[in-house]
C-alpha cells in the first residue's frame, strides 16, 4: 500500500451511477468543486433501470441531458391484463406533462454514457474511477475520507460535505449507521432483456397471471424486457438456463427469434434509510431508498433527491443560505420516497395476487371500478400517484397559487419574436422570480433587488398571448394554461429545483422577498 496524499474538494460524491452523475453535474453547474469516485472502472454495461417519467426528464433537462444524449421510447399506455378478465386496469401515459412525455423507457448504459459525456464537459468536476471509500470521519468543518485506488494508492480527501450515491449496498449508509428499514419480497424474479424479438410491442404490460406474473415492456434499440416471477422450488441456476428461458419466451417466439442480452435472477426490495443525513453526510438514490420496479419510479426518486439536495448544498457552501436549510432535504424527500414505495407495493398486490381466488377478487373489483367514470378517470390518469409536493420543508406556507411546497409547472413559452422555449430553460439554473400577468421587476425595492441578485435569480414576466398588454411581457404562453388565470397578477419565487418557495399578490412582492431572505438567512 502506498503512502496517502491529500486533496480537497467542496463535495465528495461516492458513486457515479446515474444519480451520482446527475447530482455532480448539478453541483458543477452551480459552481461547486466536486469530486466523484466510483469503485467500478467503467459504467455498468447491463440495463437495470428502464423507465422514466416526466419528472425525471425535466430534471435531466436541468443538466442539459435530453433526447439527443440518450435514446428514448415513448410509452402510450401501461396495461394490466388478467387471464380471466382481459385488461382490468390501465394508465394512459400518451400525453405530455411539463412539456415532456409522461412516460418513456430507455437503455441504462446509453443514459450513463450520456451523463458521463456531460461530466467531462462540465467545469468544477473531477471523476476518479476504480476508487473506493474505505473510511470516513466528520469534523465541525467538514469530512475526511480515505479512499483507495485500484492500484493500491491511498488518498485522504477533505471535503465540506460527502454524498453517498453508492447504491443499495451503500458503504456510506453503513458508515453513518443508518438502518435500511422495510422488507424484501419473498419471490425471486428472472429478468430477461432481449434485442430484436419477432413480435413488436409499443407499450408496458403486466400479465397478471397468478401462476406466473410477467411485466413486459418495450425499450430502445429494438429491445424488450420480461420479468418472470419464479414459482416456489424454481432455482436461479435452473431458471437462468437457456432451455428454461426458451420455454418462458415461447409465446413470443422463443429465444431463437431474438438476441438475449441479459438474464438475471433478482429479489425486489422496498426499503428506506431511517434518515437521509448524518451531519455533513447525505444519502441519495438507492443508498437512501429502494423501490420495487412495478411503477418505474426507482431511479426517478433518486433524481428527485439529487435535484432537491444539490442547490441546497451549493447555496450553503456559497454562503447564500444558512445551514438550517439542509434539514429540509430529509423532511421533503423521505415522505415522498416512502409514498412511491407504498404505491409500488400496492401495484405489486395487483400484479401478483398470491392465489387464483384473490386474483379473481382483486382483478374483478378493479375491472368493476373502471365502470364508474370518476374512478376510471382517477385510475387511468395516474390520479393515485403521490404528487411531488411537501407538507414541511424549505418554503413559506400559504394557500394561494402557485402553491409553495409544490412544483411550478413547466410550459412552452414564446419570446416577442415568436421563438419557442421550455419555461425551465428561460428560468435558468438558480432561483427565479416569476411574474404572472405582470413584470416582477416593477415591485422590487433597493434591498429586495439586491437580494434577488444575490440569489442569482432571473426575473421573468410571463403573460397571455392575446391580451392588450402582451407586449409588456418577456414571454407569452404558447397555449392557454392553468398556469395563468387571466388578469390575476401574481409573483412566485421558485427554487432551482422548481419547487415554489413563496408566492404573493404582485403588490406584496417586496414583503414576500423579505420573508424569504429572513427564512434563508436563518
Ligand atoms: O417493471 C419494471 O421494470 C418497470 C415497469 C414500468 C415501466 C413504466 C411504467 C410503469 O408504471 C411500470
Amino acid at each position: 500500500m502506498e503512502a496517502s496524499v491529500q486533496s480537497h474538494t467542496d463535495v465528495l460524491v461516492v458513486g457515479c451511477g446515474p444519480v451520482g452523475a446527475a447530482f455532480a453535474l448539478m453541483l458543477g453547474r452551480l459552481g461547486i468543486s466536486t469530486l466523484v469516485i466510483d469503485k467500478a472502472p467503467d459504467i455498468y454495461l447491463a440495463p437495470r433501470a428502464i423507465a422514466f417519467d416526466f419528472d425525471a426528464l425535466r430534471i435531466l433537462q436541468s443538466v442539459g441531458v435530453g433526447e439527443a444524449d440518450f435514446e428514448q421510447v415513448r410509452i402510450p399506455v401501461v396495461r394490466l391484463i388478467s387471464p380471466l378478465f382481459g385488461e382490468f386496469a390501465r394508465i394512459n401515459t400518451g400525453q405530455d406533462v411539463d412539456t415532456h412525455p409522461m412516460q418513456i423507457t430507455f437503455y441504462q448504459p446509453d443514459l450513463e454514457r450520456g451523463l458521463r459525456r456531460k461530466l467531462e464537459q462540465t467545469k468544477n468536476l473531477a471523476l476518479s474511477l476504480g476508487t473506493e471509500l474505505v473510511a470516513l470521519t466528520q469534523t465541525r468543518e467538514g469530512v475526511l475520507a480515505s479512499v483507495r485506488h485500484a492500484d493500491g494508492q491511498m488518498l485522504d480527501i477533505r471535503a465540506g460535505y460527502l454524498v453517498g450515491a453508492d447504491g443499495a449496498h451503500s458503504v456510506v449508509r453503513g458508515i453513518i449507521g443508518r438502518d435500511f428499514q422495510g422488507s424484501s419480497f419473498a419471490e425471486d424474479w428472472l429478468i430477461v432483456d432481449a434485442q430484436n424479438p419477432s413480435q413488436p410491442i409499443d407499450h408496458v404490460e403486466f400479465l397478471c397471471n397468478p401462476k406466473r406474473p410477467t411485466p413486459h415492456m418495450v425499450a430502445p434499440g429494438g429491445r424488450q424486457r420480461w420479468e418472470f416471477m419464479l414459482a416456489r422450488g424454481e432455482s436461479r441456476q435452473q431458471m437462468e438456463r437457456d432451455e428454461e428461458i426458451d420455454r418462458l419466451l415461447a409465446p413470443w417466439g422463443g429465444i431463437a427469434a431474438m438476441k438475449i442480452e441479459r438474464k438475471a435472477v433478482y429479489r425486489f426490495h422496498a426499503r428506506i434509510a431511517s434518515s437521509f443525513r448524518n451531519g455533513r453526510v447525505f444519502l441519495i438514490g438507492d443508498a437512501a431508498h429502494i423501490t420495487p420496479p412495478f411503477v418505474g419510479q426507482g431511479l426517478v426518486s433518486g433524481l428527485r433527491d439529487a435535484a432537491n439536495l444539490s442547490w441546497k448544498l451549493a447555496y450553503v457552501i456559497q454562503g447564500k443560505a444558512g445551514r438550517h436549510i439542509l434539514d429540509s432535504y430529509d423532511q421533503e424527500r423521505r415522505p415522498h420516497a416512502k409514498a412511491m414505495i407504498n404505491l409500488a407495493r400496492f401495484m405489486a398486490k395487483l400484479i401478483m395476487p398470491r392465489h387464483h381466488l384473490s386474483a379473481f377478487i382483486v382483478h374483478g373489483t378493479m375491472k368493476l371500478m373502471r365502470c364508474v367514470p370518476g374512478l376510471r378517470a382517477l385510475l387511468d390518469e395516474q390520479g393515485i400517484r403521490p404528487s411531488n409536493s411537501f407538507r414541511r420543508g424549505c418554503f413559506i406556507k400559504s394557500a394561494s397559487w402557485p402553491k409553495p411546497g409544490h412544483m411550478f409547472p413547466q410550459v412552452w413559452l414564446l419570446d416577442p419574436k415568436g421563438n419557442e422555449f421550455r419555461s425551465d430553460d428561460v428560468l435558468g439554473q438558480h432561483f427565479a422570480l416569476i411574474g404572472l400577468n405582470t413584470d416582477p421587476g416593477e415591485y422590487l425595492t433597493e434591498d429586495t433587488r439586491q437580494f434577488v441578485s444575490s440569489l442569482g435569480a432571473t426575473a421573468v414576466a410571463i403573460g397571455h398571448a392575446d391580451t392588450s398588454t402582451a407586449a409588456r411581457f418577456h414571454y407569452r404562453l404558447k397555449t392557454p394554461s392553468a398556469l395563468l388565470p387571466k388578469g390575476d397578477r401574481r409573483v412566485a419565487l421558485v427554487r432551482p429545483d422548481r419547487i415554489v418557495i413563496a408566492t404573493c399578490r404582485a403588490r406584496d412582492t417586496a414583503s414576500m422577498l423579505r420573508s424569504v431572505k429572513k427564512y434563508l438567512d436563518g
